[in-house]
């Protein structure tokens, strides 16, 4: 049944991957590349995507994103056309790769991830995708202490597309005021929220959509590789002039 086969997913996935972890030293993260290195097409982003979903499946899952609500966020990328893109949890950049590319020559996703390690795992496997130095950043650091420098270095006027995805959602409302707050969304910018059915997410979930200032979409899907599982990401259009609320 289905907390039989929950419960087995967790021994494979999180207590086997954890006891890999101490035993070896080498993070879920790096394995999942070293996978990636041997098994993809490189320069080909279709490729690392699918051996990483294939990495996910079978062994480990190292991104909260999959390929279902990797289609919900590539048309939401795709419809938005950004110039500028920020990613609030990197993880090992399976959901940068998709951002990324669907980016214009003249775009940029600036994805954000707090553990240096993990950021430099990111980083490598988005090349090994194909993608360019010119296309993507991957910034090491938590949203408190990076948002507030954007307007400074690396000089952005404001985000296009935000994709909240730094954990379950406890987070989300803060970073989301802090945007807000530097001036770094402006009306038409478009928010992607990922994971907001977990009860973390709920107080963010009521007050946007409560909020004048956004119009809301839910799209509901299941959680990755797990489809049993439902979930759902919460598509957020900022409708206020920039600094009209500052
Ligand atoms: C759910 S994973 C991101 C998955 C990724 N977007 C994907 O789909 O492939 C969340 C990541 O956010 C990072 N993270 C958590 N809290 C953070 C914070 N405050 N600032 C920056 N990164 C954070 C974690 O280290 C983790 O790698």
């Amino acid at each position: 049944n289905r907390y039989h086969h929950r419960l087995i997913r967790f021994y494979r996935h999180r207590f086997l991957g954890w006891l890999r972890t101490c035993l070896t030293g080498i993070s879920p993260e790096e394995r999942a590349f070293r996978y990636v290195l041997t098994n993809s097409t490189h320069g080909k982003p279709e490729s690392v995507l699918n051996t990483l979903d294939e990495w996910c499946g079978k062994y480990e899952c190292v991104t909260s994103t999959g390929p279902e609500k990797g289609q919900i966020l590539e048309s939401v990328v795709q419809r938005t056309c950004p110039v500028k893109a920020l990613e609030l949890g990197t993880n090992c950049g399976y959901s940068a790769i998709r951002i990324a590319r669907h980016l214009q020559p003249e775009a940029k996703l600036y994805t954000l991830e707090q553990d240096p390690k993990t950021a430099e795992v990111a980083e490598e496997m988005i090349l090994v995708a194909g993608l360019k130095h010119s296309q993507f950043q991957v910034v090491t650091g938590s949203p408190t202490e990076v948002i507030p420098q954007f307007k400074t270095s690396p000089r952005v006027e404001t985000f296009d597309f935000v994709f909240l995805n730094q954990g379950q959602g406890a987070d989300y409302l803060r970073n989301l005021c802090l945007l807000e707050k530097e001036g770094l969304l402006s009306k038409g910018s478009v928010i992607l929220a990922n994971n907001v059915t977990h009860s973390e997410a709920a107080g963010f979930l009521s007050s946007v959509r409560s909020d004048p200032h956004y119009r809301t979409t839910f799209h509901p899907c299941t959680a990755p590789y797990e489809k049993d599982v439902a979930d759902g990401m919460e598509e957020l259009v900022f409708l206020k002039d920039n600094g009209e609320r500052n």
